[in-house]
């Protein structure tokens, strides 16, 4: 589709824009896949493995690994999960030596003929997963191939493995001509493309208008390589890799004109975003380097190379995440700068991303007023070296002073919008309730069995997913089929199974969502599902998960205790998690009882006020269950830390697409009461307004608002208006 579109010229920029709706895409196990397979047609014919290893027990591994490397989107519990003591443990007793590197070990690698290795330590092994890279052969695998490689090795005592006979061997047919279509397209792209310092000088100014590079230097720009591809105007970064820096693929940025004062950026990639790993700006590092400064964007790179003089590379999808197959390639650096953009959402991102790298060897660059994204700094004539001079240092110490933290609380103040989280646009009452979602909260929530629970968290968690928060699911009462079938009806916001026909088109744009799920069906045990997020979180950079529901966790704990104190204490654990992750966790749990004529409150679930404690939000579908409007539901807002507004709205449900939509305009509106005398009196009734009101943390008054809100929704509720 995108090669046929590109042929005709001028249509390509509309498909930049469909394909990039979102920046943040999701990186799938992909990568991994051909070697994997290679392996097993490699192995079968080694006959030494039979020795090793029963035959049977060892390709079934590799097929399982591979059948579960094939499953898209699914984040599985590590078989064999690892540390980085096994690795150096057994790479000793094997007389391997290594280095311990920021995130990897590094070892001489086993693909080269010793006497030919350019760089005695070349094999990267990630010490949180134990994936390989070999950076002069580009041979990667996961742990367990390098475990048999070595063995092999060892068992026919050579020096090393010829990557060529690994890497000769046929890939699925299907995969191989996928990677040569995807080839000739980069290629195709890229021949056709002009080096920008070719172009006469009006045109290359009107283009660097465009882009907004006015500022950026004919030799930044041809140092880094970028191309203009003329038929749609759009800015062409190449990636070059592996050790013959070839061409492996590019990154599309198109501008488009909204109106008079607005520009949209939109981008595209070949290969898929999946699968482009591209480091922007690396074959322009030299291996002495030990400084870099890792931005968000090519834009940005080429701003900080110019203004600074400093190696720069971008991440191949901004703040959105840092794969870990990247890792490797930062490890020869001393320090590492993250500048990721001017906003909130890259501070935060950069501050997770420095974890992965190795906290002591980062610094970051702190948004705000003075300090925007490299490229504006740059238009601003800022001194973009005093600004990364003024980064601050990622490892925090455990107390800190006001002087400290002033800053950060001048850009909370500065940037109250951007702190208050992604905003939902499927359910503005709920934005203007809670304000936003935020990383690292915890939020609870609960309904009447049966009520739609799934159902609405699934629409308001896609809502989310869909704006670039990547999003991790635990259903363990509903299959992976069923929930990925809602939510892309809810995507689709129509009923597909009369209208088949339009399937690969929406599946095709979901599966381009940062959306994972784990593969976890029944009652599990707790360790293991947190064993999984973190996994999940250090792979895919999860800044969601949702867990439906926690009763499948309490099975295995010892029911001999209080069935209430076990919830409450797993309650416990996923708030640890939520925090120490800086991931939002949310939670359904079943209340602990229902009664049929009332209405749910915090204290419906949790079995002491220490658990309820360590929510930051409550959410309540409510069901009405009275004869005037039988099945309606209501989200109910019993607790919110950030700032305090509780409240309640009404809420449509829409069969055909399974949405949850929010009454038209005008017939509701929210309305904000003041939290002092708290008296059902006090809360007037206005037509169909809602009350939303500031909770000041006590149970008491959060049972008041209940009431009070009840109070005015009967009117809403028996209005009938549904839509
Ligand atoms: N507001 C609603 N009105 C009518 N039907 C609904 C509504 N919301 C969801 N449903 C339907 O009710 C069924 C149950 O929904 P769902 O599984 O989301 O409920 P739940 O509260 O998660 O259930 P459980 O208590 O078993 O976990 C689904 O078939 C769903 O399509």
């Amino acid at each position: 589709m995108w090669r046929g579109l590109l042929l005709k010229g001028t249509t390509c920029l509309q498909q930049v824009s469909a394909q990039s709706f979102l920046r943040q895409r999701h990186f799938s196990s992909q990568c991994f896949r051909p070697l994997t397979c290679r392996f097993l047609h490699k192995l079968r014919e080694i006959p030494c493995i039979p020795k090793l290893k029963g035959t049977d027990h060892f390709l079934s591994h590799n097929l399982i690994r591979n059948y579960k490397k094939d499953a898209k989107s699914t984040v599985e519990f590590p078989l064999s999960p690892i540390t980085v003591t096994d690795i150096k443990q057994y790479l000793r007793s094997k007389d391997i030596p290594f280095h311990d590197g920021y995130s990897c070990l590094h070892i001489p690698s086993i693909f080269i003929n010793p006497s030919t290795r350019k760089d005695s330590f070349s094999l990267f092994i990630d010490k949180t997963t134990g994936q390989f890279l070999c950076k002069d052969t580009l041979v990667e695998g996961s742990w367990e191939d390098l475990q048999d490689c070595l063995e092999v090795m060892q068992k026919d005592e050579e020096d090393s493995l010829s990557p060529r006979v690994l890497l000769g061997y046929p890939e699925i047919l299907e995969e191989q001509e996928e990677r040569e279509r995807e080839l000739r397209e980069v290629q195709g792209i890229w021949s056709s493309s002009v080096p920008l310092t070719d172009l006469q000088d009006e045109e290359a100014q009107l283009i660097k208008t465009m882009y907004q590079i006015t500022k950026i230097s004919n030799a930044t720009l041809k140092r880094f390589g970028v191309r203009l591809f003329k038929p749609t105007k759009c800015l062409v970064f190449p990636w070059f890799g592996g050790p013959d820096s070839s061409l492996k693929g590019i990154k599309l940025l198109s501008a488009q004109r909204i109106d008079a004062e607005k520009v949209t950026y939109n981008e595209a990639t070949v290969p898929k975003s999946s699968s482009y790993f591209n480091l922007f700006g690396l074959p322009l590092v030299s291996r002495m380097d030990s400084e870099v400064v890792v931005t968000g964007s090519e834009l940005d790179a080429l701003a900080v190379s110019q203004g600074t003089g400093l190696p720069s590379v971008a991440l191949p999808r901004g703040a959105s995440c840092l794969p870990p197959a990247l890792l490797p390639y930062l490890e020869q650096f001393k320090r590492v700068t993250l500048w990721l953009g001017g906003d909130i959402r890259s501070w935060e991102a950069s501050k997770i991303f420095s974890r992965k790298l190795g906290l002591r060897r980062c610094t970051l660059v702190r948004p705000g007023e003075f300090h925007p994204c490299p490229l504006e700094a740059l238009s601003q004539g800022k001194n973009l070296s005093r600004i990364l001079k003024a980064s601050i240092p990622a490892a925090h110490k455990s107390i800190v002073s006001f002087k400290q933290l002033r800053e950060d609380v001048y850009g909370e103040l500065m940037n109250t919008d951007q702190v208050a989280g992604v905003k939902w646009t499927r359910f503005p009452e709920l934005t203007r309730i809670l304000k936003g979602h935020r990383k690292g909260e915890l939020t609870v929530f609960t309904g009447p069995t049966g009520s739609g629970k799934t159902t609405f968290i699934s629409e308001l968690a896609l809502d989310l997913c869909m704006q670039g928060v990547n999003t991790l699911w635990g259903s363990f009462e509903i299959n992976n089929v069923r929930l990925a079938k809602i939510m892309l009806t809810q995507f689709a916001m129509q009923r597909l199974e009369e209208n088949l026909e339009q399937y690969d088109f929406w599946a095709d744009k979901f599966e381009e969502l940062p959306l994972y799920f784990m593969t976890f069906h029944g009652q599990q045990n707790i360790k293991t599902v947190l064993d999984t997020m973190q996994h999940a979180v250090y792979l895919y950079d999860i800044n969601h998960v949702i867990i439906d529901n926690l009763q499948f966790m309490m099975g295995q704990e010892n029911l001999s205790v209080d069935k209430f104190a076990v919830q409450d204490h797993i309650i416990g654990v996923f708030r640890k998690f939520a925090t120490n992750n800086s991931c939002h966790v949310t939670l359904i749990i079943h209340p602990r009882k229902e009664e049929d004529d009332r209405e749910l409150q915090t204290a419906s679930i949790f079995g002491s006020a220490k658990a309820s404690q360590e929510a930051d939000n409550v959410l309540i579908l409510q069901e009405k269950k009275l004869v005037t409007c039988p099945g309606r539901r209501s989200l109910q807002v019993t607790k919110n830390r950030f700032d305090g507004d509780v409240g309640i709205f009404p809420l449509d449900f829409i069969k055909s697409s399974l949405t949850f939509s929010t009454p038209i305009k005008g017939k509701l509106k929210l309305r904000k009461v003041t939290a002092k005398p708290e008296n059902k009196e006090e809360v007037q009734e206005k037509g169909n307004d809602v009350t939303l009101k500031k909770d000041e943390g006590k149970k008491e008054k959060a049972t008041k608002t209940a009431k009070a809100s009840q109070a005015v929704k009967s009117p809403v509720n028996g209005s009938g208006k549904a839509k």
